[in-house]
Parts: structure tokens; C-alpha cells; sequence
């Protein structure tokens, strides 16, 4: 690389910090900037490429990328790689794999250090207009999502310092070292629509390692994927380290997976598409160069669970914004409550409803909106159906929203169901939208233990959740007891906003592999030791002690 810096000495990573949020208040300077973005943004039909070993390419088939609140407005379009565009990617990929490899690992973190700074700096406007239009985000919930990638970014500089420090010790007479060196071959990044950090944190955790990355991003948060590479070019990543290939994630997937140099899958998404992906590497398990790693952060049931001890503010708090914040569209939103009867009929149903009936929702655009548009028709569609499938149980009772309009976006009112029956399907399922059901239990009859070990027991997921109490006791049982039910469990807190370097997310079950997203655990996974011991004074002598000697 042109700008190799030779370092003799301890490489220091500069001390992570979370990026600050802005607030974006109406007149403020970010906001005034921020609209003209939005108003550039809006004005365009960008085409966008994939890039392939640094190269932009255009040809293909072309699928339109909308606003899912005002999804007559075509914000760009993609084309859909074919099978010759992913053969050149995963070639790129291959080809930049020795000289990546090779350079000094304090030059490939520098690089994120930069793009980190590019996302909360140059890049921050496009990336907040980009996520907002096209994912429906609400400046808030944007602007957490730019400020996670550049956390991640700047975490991760930090936790690949601490691997690459990692050496054995060396008794006298050895020198021995970690080589950590990244995997043989390419590793493909799949990515959920989501969060724009996530989509630029799957392929950049395994390039910061040393690995060369084929990265198919989501066609429904494309536009932001879009400029996050371009970020990453700006910040001096080598042509060939990623490369961004747009179409179809099985057609894609099918071919590079079958690929004797597949050496990883990082991906995020839901539980059954990971476990498909999972299933074509057992199929093409014998093509393989060496074993591959699947790393796999999916799908999540997020409960919360209250004590009869629990703030009744507070609790209402964590659930409308646990459960409505970006539509419920988080992996970690809550999505099914256990609510204390002597809580619930003491104010806390009334005071609920009032509050998510009156959350607005609407165009991402405008400050007062709460709850923009789910992600597309399928996506409304669905929960359209699941609306209709609890409308109908005799144990469902539905007291706000309940209602998806398509119009002119897609549109979901914000729904809150109350349920008799704490198995049904909308205590089981998930959604990935704004629906909440709410179990209200007998605190005078049921058991708090007992309460407990059915919430652990009805969903299959176990990603997020939280635990309202003030009794410290009710507390640590629930700890306890609730121990493999999530990944990330909250005490009086909702189950959203990880903040990287505090809270880094994945979970177990049904939910993934559970390698903690951001911290050093999910490096790790993108790193092949190898051990080299240095013998100073090697054996002249190749006999036991004591041989030739006869008898005891
Ligand atoms: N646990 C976590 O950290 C986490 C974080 C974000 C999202 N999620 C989960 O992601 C899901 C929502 O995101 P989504 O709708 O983008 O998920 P998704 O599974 O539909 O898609 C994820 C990615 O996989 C691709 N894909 C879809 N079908 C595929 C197939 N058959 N083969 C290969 N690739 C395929 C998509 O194009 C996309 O790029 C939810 O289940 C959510 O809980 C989990
Ligand atoms: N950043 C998210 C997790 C990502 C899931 O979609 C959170 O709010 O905890």
C-alpha cells in the first residue's frame, strides 16, 4: 500500500467512544443540512452498481428501490447480479486476498478509524437521508443507526488490538507467537435491511481481520448500503477487499457457497433463511477447502416481563417504545409482555392504550412521527394476516391499531392485543412489526417462579429481554431463572438500543450463533491461529535421561 507507515513500537488504537447523537432540532444547523440532503436524495433516481474489484458495474437486470411510506416515489434502482458478476466478485475477492492478508493489521484498522470518522462526518447526512427514505427511518432512529456504524467501526479497531496483543508465553529457551492470520478463501456477508450499521459492520468485521469479503447487502436498505462502500473507498479500503454484489440472496448464495474456497458466511436476517444458508454448506460440506465459519444473528420473541413490584411509568415506557420504535422492526423489539393484574387494572391498560393510540404515524419526514412504514407489501402483508388471525381467537382481545393501509405507504397502526392465552401464536411468533401482545397474569394466584419458566419456555428465540421489578429478589430469581432466554437481558429497561462497547447483541436458540455483534467475541470468529514456536537452543541429543543405565 502507498501510504505504509513502518512501525517500530507498540501500536496504539485510539480509545473507542460511542458516537454523540444529534437532535436534529427543527432549525437547528444539522437539520437545516439534513433537509437539504433529504430534498437532494429525494430529487434523484440514483442507478446504482455493484462494485466489483474496485469497478463499478451497471449491467443487469434493474428492480426499483422505493419509500415504503410513499412507495409511488422511486428513490433508484439495482441490478441483479448474474451468475457471471458473483464469479467475478468472488474472483476479486480471491485476488485481493494475499496482498490484504499480508498488510500490517494496525494499516487495515486504520482504515475503519477513518470510515468511522467519514460516517459521523462527511458521509453522516447521506447516510441519515438514504436510511430515512428508504429503510422509513425517523431522524432519531437514523441518526442512532449512523452513529452505531461508526461505533462499530471504532470498537472494532479497538477489540482487533486486543486479539492481535493476545501471545502465549515462552518458557526458556522458546519464542513462541499467535500468528492470527484471517481464513483461506473469500467470506460472504449477507445482510438485513434494517440497520444501515448492521449492513456495514457484517463485511467490514472479517476485512478488518485480514479476510477479503463478497457482500450481498438487502435490496430494501440499498440505497444507505450504497454509500457505506463508497465510505469505504473513500477511506482507502483496496479494491477487491469487499465487494458488492446486489440480487437475489439465494441465487447468490446458492453459487458462492458451493464454492470449493467459501471460508465464512457472516449474515444477519431471519431465522429461516440462516437456517437454509446453514443447510447448502452441509450439502457442499465435502467441496470445501477447509470448514467454514457461519456466523448467523437472527430472528428474536422479546419479552417483558413484570414484577408486581414493578414502576408502572416506566414499564409503559419500555413497552411503547420497546415495541413501536422504527415500526417494531428491531431484532430486539419487544413483542409479547407479562403484565401483573393488580399493575394492569390499577391504570396501567388505560394509560397504555391512550398512548400508542395516539402515536402518529406517517411520513418519516416530519418531526412529530413516531412510526413510519414497515419495510414493503410483503412485510404488511403479513402482518396483515397475523392482525387478522389473532382478531379472530376468542382469547385475543384487540384495544389499539389493528389496521394496515397501502395506499400510499405501507402502513401499519401501531397494535396492541391483550390475550387470555399465553401460548398462542402472537406470544410465539415473530412479527418484525408494530404489534405487542400483552398476557395479563394473576399476581395473587401465580407464582413469580413459576410465571418465569413459562416465559422461558413458549417462543423458541431467545435474543432480547427485559425484567421490570423493584424488589432486588424478584430480580435475581428472574436472572436465574431466565438465564438462557436471551442474549441480552435488560433489568427496568427496554430490550432495544445496544450501544456498542456496553451492550453488543446476538443471542442464542433459535436467535443465532450468539457471537456478539461489535465486540471482540464476532472477531474472533474471522481469525485462523497458528502457533509458531522458536526453539533458541535446539537438542543436540535426541536420547532419555538415563538410558543405557539397567535395573531401578
Ligand atoms: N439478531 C440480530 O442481531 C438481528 C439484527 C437485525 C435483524 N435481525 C433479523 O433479521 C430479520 C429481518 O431482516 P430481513 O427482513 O432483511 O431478513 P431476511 O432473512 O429476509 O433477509 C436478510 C438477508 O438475506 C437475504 N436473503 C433472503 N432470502 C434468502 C435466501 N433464501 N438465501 C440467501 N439469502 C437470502 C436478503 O436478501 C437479505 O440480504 C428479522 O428476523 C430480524 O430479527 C436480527
Ligand atoms: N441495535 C439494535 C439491535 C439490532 C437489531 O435489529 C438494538 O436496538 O438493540
Amino acid at each position: 500500500m502507498a501510504n505504509t507507515i513502518v512501525h517500530n513500537g507498540t501500536v496504539r488504537v485510539p480509545a473507542p467512544y460511542n458516537e454523540p447523537a444529534k437532535d436534529y432540532a427543527p432549525g437547528s444547523p444539522e437539520a437545516v443540512r439534513l433537509y437539504a440532503e433529504l430534498d437532494r436524495v429525494k430529487g434523484e433516481v440514483r442507478e446504482l452498481p455493484h462494485v466489483i474489484g474496485g469497478e463499478r458495474q451497471f449491467d443487469g437486470e434493474k428492480v426499483d428501490l422505493v419509500a415504503p411510506h410513499n412507495h409511488a416515489h422511486v428513490l433508484g434502482r439495482i441490478p441483479k447480479a448474474d451468475e457471471k458478476q458473483v464469479q467475478a466478485a468472488i474472483d476479486a475477492a480471491l485476488a485481493a486476498q494475499e496482498s490484504w492478508a499480508n498488510t500490517p493489521w494496525y494499516e487495515r484498522v486504520a482504515i475503519f478509524l477513518r470510515a468511522a470518522d467519514l460516517v459521523s462526518g462527511k458521509y453522516r447526512d447521506e447516510l441519515l437521508a438514504t436510511t430515512m427514505l428508504h429503510q422509513s427511518k425517523t431522524y432519531h432512529q437514523a441518526e442512532i443507526d449512523a452513529c452505531e456504524l461508526a461505533d462499530f467501526f471504532r470498537y472494532n479497531a479497538h477489540n482487533a488490538a486486543q486479539i492481535y496483543e493476545q501471545q502465549p508465553t515462552s518458557p526458556a529457551g522458546q519464542w513462541n507467537v499467535m500468528d492470527h492470520r484471517g481464513l483461506e478463501g473469500f467470506v460472504l456477508a449477507i445482510t438485513p435491511f434494517n440497520f444501515t450499521a448492521i449492513a456495514g459492520n457484517l463485511p467490514s468485521t472479517p476485512a478488518m481481520m485480514g479476510n477479503t469479503v463478497v457482500w450481498k447487502p438487502s435490496e430494501k436498505s440499498a440505497l444507505s448500503s450504497d454509500v457505506v462502500m463508497r465510505l469505504f473507498e473513500e477511506a482507502g479500503l483496496p479494491a477487491g477487499v469487499i465487494n458488492l454484489v446486489h440480487g437475489s440472496g439465494r441465487a447468490i448464495s446458492e453459487q458462492a457457497m458451493a464454492h470449493e474456497q467459501f471460508a465464512g458466511l457472516n449474515f444477519t436476517g431471519s431465522s429461516a433463511v440462516f437456517r437454509g444458508l446453514w443447510k447448502t454448506a452441509g450439502v457442499n460440506i465435502e467441496k470445501y477447502r477447509a470448514y467454514p465459519r457461519l456466523v448467523g444473528e437472527t430472528g428474536g420473541k422479546n419479552a417483558i416481563v413484570a414484577h408486581s413490584s414493578a414502576d408502572p411509568e416506566a414499564l409503559l415506557v419500555a413497552m411503547v417504545r420497546g415495541a413501536y420504535e422504527y415500526q417494531g422492526q428491531k431484532c430486539t423489539a419487544a413483542s409479547r409482555v407479562y403484565i401483573p393484574r393488580s399493575l394492569w387494572e390499577a391504570g396501567l391498560e388505560t394509560k397504555l392504550v391512550e398512548t400508542v393510540k395516539g402515536l402518529k404515524v406517517g411520513d418519516i419526514t416530519e418531526h412529530e412521527t413516531y412510526v413510519g412504514a414497515v419495510i414493503d407489501e410483503v412485510s404488511a402483508d403479513r402482518l396483515a394476516d397475523a392482525l387478522e388471525r389473532a382478531k379472530a381467537l376468542a382469547s385475543h382481545t384487540l384495544l389499539a391499531g389493528g389496521t394496515v393501509r397501502k395506499d400510499k405507504g405501507w402502513f401499519v397502526d401501531p397494535t396492541l392485543f391483550v390475550t387470555t392465552d399465553p401460548s398462542a401464536f402472537t406470544m410465539k411468533e415473530e412479527f418484525f412489526g408494530p404489534l405487542l401482545t400483552v398476557h395479563v397474569y394473576d399476581d395473587a394466584e401465580v407464582e413469580w417462579y413459576d410465571l418465569l419458566k413459562l416465559v422461558d419456555g413458549t417462543s423458541e428465540y431467545a435474543l432480547g429481554g427485559s425484567i421490570f421489578a423493584r424488589d432486588h429478589a424478584a430480580i435475581t430469581e428472574a436472572l436465574s431463572v431466565l438465564r438462557n432466554t436471551a442474549g441480552m437481558m435488560y433489568v427496568n429497561d427496554k430490550p432495544t438500543g445496544a450501544l456498542m462497547g456496553v451492550q453488543s447483541f446476538g443471542g442464542g436458540r433459535a436467535s443465532g450463533t450468539n457471537d456478539k455483534t461489535g465486540s471482540p467475541l464476532a472477531l474472533q470468529r474471522w481469525v485462523s491461529g497458528r502457533y509458531i514456536k522458536e526453539n533458541m537452543s535446539p537438542d543436540l541429543d535426541w536420547t532419555y535421561p538415563y538410558m543405557g543405565t539397567s535395573g531401578n
